[in-house]
């Protein structure tokens, strides 16, 4: 396996692009959840009085093309999270540490009410129309801010929004685009099948 994407996460750290944390302040570890790349575990970060949830790249050491493809994966999520993190519709990124097995963590700012879709399951019948028409609203926030910065989700969903004190924050970028580099040969469409534009299913122009 070629190691330019880790040798790429190393040189923006030294390079100040990224900011480095110390495994050892985060303590108090609960599993919150599974994704593509690995596990999302809850940690309070000793000395900010911070609640963050670390995004685990667990590489796969048997078959290394796949170790690769998360590895890219991981980095092209966290240059996209960097961009966009300062806006407040956004899950905050504050930075990279290595756990104890070694492993790359992104570390997040953890959202204390979980997916949209958990949330509105729990909460639907009881909220008022005022209160769901913001989260609409905020989501737009969020995806306009995204498209003036040229980048498509691609991947936007009820289960990639996340909710922190009942406010919306867009997240996983794994599938996202930077529209200034979009590959317009490919005819793959992406995302969760009822959340796509059904413009895609006719017209190769709305899949990217
Ligand atoms: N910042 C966070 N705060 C609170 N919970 C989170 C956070 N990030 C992720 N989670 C929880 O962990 C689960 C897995 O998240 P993750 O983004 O890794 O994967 P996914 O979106 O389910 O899958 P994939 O990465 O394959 O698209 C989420 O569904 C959510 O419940």
């Amino acid at each position: 396996m070629t190691n330019i994407p880790g040798e790429w996460l190393e040189k923006a750290i030294t390079e100040g692009h990224i900011t480095y944390l110390e495994f050892d302040k985060f303590t108090n570890p609960v599993v919150i959840g599974q994704g593509g790349f690995g596990k999302v575990i809850k940690y309070e970060w000793k000395g900010s009085e911070l609640t963050v949830a670390l995004k685990s790249l667990r590489v796969d050491r048997v078959d290394t093309s796949i170790d690769e493809k998360s590895i890219k994966s991981f980095i092209h999520e966290l240059k996209l999270l960097r961009r966009v993190c300062s806006h407040p519709n956004f899950i905050a990124f504050h930075g990279i540490t290595k756990d104890s097995y070694k492993q790359y963590n992104m570390v997040l700012q953890y959202a204390d009410e979980g997916t949209l879709r958990e949330y509105l399951k729990k909460k639907f019948n009881h909220m008022l129309w005022t209160d769901k028409l913001s989260i609409a609203i905020e989501i737009a926030h969020g995806i306009l801010f995204l498209h003036d910065n040229n980048i498509i989700h691609q991947d936007l969903h009820s289960k990639n929004i996340l909710i922190h004190q009942g406010k919306p924050k867009i997240a996983d970028f794994g599938l996202s685009k930077d529209g200034t580099s979009i590959d317009t040969s490919s005819s793959a469409t992406h995302g969760m099948l009822a959340y796509i534009d059904p413009r895609c299913c006719f017209d190769n122009k709305y899949k990217h």
